[in-house]
């Protein structure tokens, strides 16, 4: 036995000695040892991160007063440490909460409201109170003034991290030059490493918050940095909103059936959920049903019997279930339910129940006979049974009946390569299957949810692949389910109540499903305000002098019920410098994000993208593109999935990711077009000088020899640079796009169109396909010497359309679409 080893009971611990050394450990004490996460890593990171979150907090309160942000941010050495004061003109905090706000981790008036803000969490500025203690020991000196009070409310406190309660040392009333707002200072332990971090997150800020003065003052800088307003226009005010259906998750949906008021699943849909009124509460409740109840095969009545015995049938076995009502009554019922029953193609056992009401309520009211519930059961059961076993107890007959309605669905389906043979065997064993489908109590009322249907139809095509020698694949059987599916009809059932779904798991994911299922209007974005595709541009513009600008603002989708807006530009050429990836600007709810580039979503996205394809060097042909541009990117929602508490960078939400690259790629589209028309302009160009020089001097040499005139150059220049011309032309919703060639050989191109929306009308043997949302469409003409030739097709007016072609010579092509 080594050194290392024990045996049992030597230097072993018992559960109960652990137990004694087990404690709850509360929220300040967690984040005092795990400062990291919330971005106060070290003296450099802290100092960032306490100015982001007080001038994040400023923005944010001014914003919701209405009042126009005049932020003052100083920095400066004391001694040891660094003193960092931020001021508003906010509204302000009461003496009441100003202690929690500042001195209690995870207080906050944001967490539970689905609207647009910086703050998110309740715990950015208790968590730099936290930091200046722990490093300088110094409480944090707090003054507010609200707005309309004569006096400013003065405290300094600390947290109690034992407790995570303010411990306030001095509490007074003082006068303040600022008639509303709040001033922090804090004192820490820090330095200015990451003067350039705290420099781009003030001068970003500035960017995309426009209406916000801003002033830094810090011992780097003999004067302050000042950000004036560019705009007396505040952002649009933003609106609490609900949660969208297609955002919750389970959990948070079992929690919001546990606390509603509501006692119908309708109620519950349409007062907790945005986007929800009442025809949408049924649409949600009906797919719900699906999934719930499962849905119903319809009878027929008339295949393969004569109507008037069917009717009659019908008839005899309503009289016998009906009693006491006298026999002109009951014929009158009797006659118009068998009539209603064979008229139709199919009837559903639901559909039966409905018609028998309809009927024994107007045969009620004529004759003054009341046919009451026992009645009513009695005449569906009699009426169902004579339906689904006409004429006879033997169940042959119920194949032979239900089996050609099957096989109508079943031929519909399958491809034509399908004979009859299999068709008929498939639809065979499928109404032997429906036939034996038995309730457990009542009658069969052929009731199947989606699932069950599946392994019905595959049992079925199992049987006759295997009996009749013939073959079901994969498809054949998905089309027979889809077309079951969707004759077979949604039952009425009234769905269960809120504490019922809430009680149980399986119905609460049914509910969830058709909710996901169901198609809902976006959620209003009036809870969200993104920049706007004139201000991303306009910010880019501001900072950097580039020769081509582009913007593009998605609209609002969703994930985890809230929304959200992608925002994308592109500023390319100018004095940008050409070396090296290009930049990334990360926004989130217009907050810069300084750290954590290469953990973040918009990274990711932004490698991922073929940027050749869009004219940017791509070394290796992924990863950050390179070249002279700047791409920005803004992501605004009611609630931004970041990687961690520090929130420096999003997290990867496939739904948010894909919105992104949507963006980007639409400002792409622009950056591409604006990079091929440039770089055959610049051929075009070339070209044109070099023929400039020589075309007279061979038009002298020609003279010369000949001892002619001048041959005219005019024309022969004009027709060597329009060898092949490839144009479009756009007419409302028709695209045309015309190649001319005026080169003295017949020409193949390859040409491809990329379309941002899906095309229509091509010509037979063009095609279009999807990529991302993208439709490549590939269109190989052959145009002989001096002919023209035309592609025309379809597309929506506001979709972009850009061409790329290939087969000729650049210096013998002039694109022009
Ligand atoms: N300058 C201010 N003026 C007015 N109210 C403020 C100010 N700073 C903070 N608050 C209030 O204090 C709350 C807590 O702020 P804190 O920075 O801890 O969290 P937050 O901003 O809500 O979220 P996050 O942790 O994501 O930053 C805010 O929700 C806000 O109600």
């Amino acid at each position: 036995m080594t050194s290392e080893q024990t045996t049992l009971g030597e230097g072993t611990t018992t559960a109960e000695e652990l137990a004694e050394g087990q404690r709850e450990i509360s929220i300040a004490e967690f984040f005092e040892k795990n400062k990291h996460m919330l971005g106060f890593d070290s003296g450099a990171r802290g100092l960032v991160t306490a100015v982001k979150e007080a001038v994040d907090n400023a923005l944010d309160a001014t914003e919701e007063a209405g009042i126009r942000p005049d932020i003052y941010v100083e920095i400066r050495e004391v001694g040891d440490y660094y003193r960092l004061v931020v001021e508003d003109n906010g509204p302000g905090i009461t003496k009441e909460q100003l202690p929690k706000v500042f001195g209690k981790l995870l207080y906050g008036s944001r967490f539970h409201k689905r609207e647009q803000s910086r703050g998110q969490q309740g715990i950015g500025i208790s968590a730099a109170v936290l930091y200046s203690q722990l490093t300088s020991g110094k409480p944090a000196k707090i003054t507010s003034r609200t707005q309309g009070s004569t006096e400013a409310e003065y405290f300094e406190l600390i947290i109690d991290t034992d407790t995570n309660e303010p411990e306030i040392g001095t509490a007074e009333t003082t006068s303040w030059d600022r008639s509303h707002g709040t001033r922090i200072e804090l004192e820490m332990e820090a330095n200015m490493r990451a003067r350039s971090q705290l420099h781009d997150y003030i001068k970003h800020t500035a960017v995309v918050n426009p209406h916000a003065r801003i002033e830094l003052r810090e011992p780097g800088l003999d004067e302050p940095l000042k950000f004036e307003r560019a705009t007396d226009q505040l952002p649009a005010e933003t609106k609490e909103i609900r949660p969208h259906p297609h955002g919750v998750e389970l959990g948070t949906l079992i929690k919001m059936l546990d606390a509603t008021d509501s006692y119908s699943l309708s109620g519950f849909m349409q007062e907790e959920f945005t986007r929800v009124g009442k025809k949408t509460a049924d649409s949600v409740l009906d797919n719900f049903r699906d999934r719930h109840f499962g849905r119903e095969l319809g009878w027929p009545a008339r295949n393969g019997a004569p109507t008037a015995d069917v009717e009659a049938d019908i008839e005899t076995a309503l009289r016998e279930a009906v009693s006491n009502k006298g026999a002109d009554a009951t014929d009158v019922f009797a006659e118009r339910i068998a009539n209603s029953l064979t008229e139709r193609e199919r009837t559903t056992y639901s559909g039966l129940v409905e018609i028998v009401g309809t009927v024994a309520d107007e045969v009620g009211t004529e004759t003054g006979k009341t046919f009451g519930s026992t009645v009513r059961e009695n005449a569906v059961e009699a009426a169902w049974s004579e339906l689904t076993r006409f004429g006879s107890d033997d169940e042959g007959d119920d194949l032979d009946r239900l089996t050609p309605t099957l096989y109508e669905l079943v031929d519909d389906a399958t491809s034509t390569r399908k004979d009859d043979a299999a068709v008929n065997g498939l639809s065979e064993r499928l109404a032997e299957r429906f036939v034996a489908l038995g309730d457990d109590d009542g009658p069969n009322r052929m009731r199947l949810t989606l699932g069950d249907l599946k392994t019905l139809v595959d049992e079925a095509a199992d049987t006759t692949e295997e009996y009749d020698d013939e073959t079901f694949g994969d498809t054949a059987r998905e089309n027979v389910v889809e077309s079951l599916w969707s004759r077979m009809q949604t039952v009425p059932d009234d769905p269960p109540n809120v504490s019922e779904i809430a009680g149980d798991r399986d119905t609460a994911s049914e509910l969830l499903e058709a909710m996901r299922e169901t198609d809902i209007l976006s959620p209003p974005t009036d809870c969200l305000a993104p920049i706007t595709e004139e201000l991303v541009e306009a910010g880019l513009r501001k900072e950097y002098d580039a020769d081509f600008y582009a913007a593009s603002t998605r609209d609002a989708e969703v994930h985890g019920g809230d929304p959200f807006v992608v925002e994308a530009g592109i500023a390319y050429g100018g004095d940008i410098p050409a070396d090296g990836s290009v930049e990334l600007l990360r926004f989130a709810n217009r907050v810069p994000l300084v750290y954590q580039r290469g953990a973040c979503a918009t990274t990711n996205v932004v490698k991922r993208i073929g940027w050749r394809n869009y004219g940017l060097d791509q070394p290796g042909g992924s990863g950050m593109p390179s070249g002279p541009a700047v791409i920005s990117i803004h992501v605004a929602s009611t609630n931004v999935p970041f990687t961690s508490e520090s929130k420096d960078a999003l997290a990867s939400v496939p739904e948010i990711e894909d919105e992104i690259e949507l963006a980007i790629r639409e400002a792409a589209r622009e950056l591409k077009s604006y990079l091929n028309k440039r770089r055959s302009m610049a051929k075009r160009r070339e070209k044109q000088d070099v023929l400039g020089r020589i075309l007279p001097q061979m038009a002298e040499k020609v003279a010369e020899v000949t001892g002619r005139d001048h041959p005219d150059i005019e024309g022969a220049m004009a027709r060597i640079m329009n060898n092949v011309g490839v144009d479009r032309e756009r007419d409302g919703e028709t695209v045309t796009l015309v190649v001319e060639n005026h080169s003295d050989r017949n020409e193949s191109l390859e040409i491809t169109e990329i379309v941002s929306a899906e095309p229509e009308g091509l010509p037979d043997g063009v095609d279009a396909i999807e990529m991302d949302e993208e439709w490549f469409v590939n269109w190989n003409p052959d145009v002989d010497s001096g002919e023209t030739v035309e592609l025309e097709y379809s597309l929506p007016t506001d979709a972009d359309a850009d061409a790329t072609v290939d087969g000729v010579d650049d210096e013998k092509l002039t694109v022009n679409a």
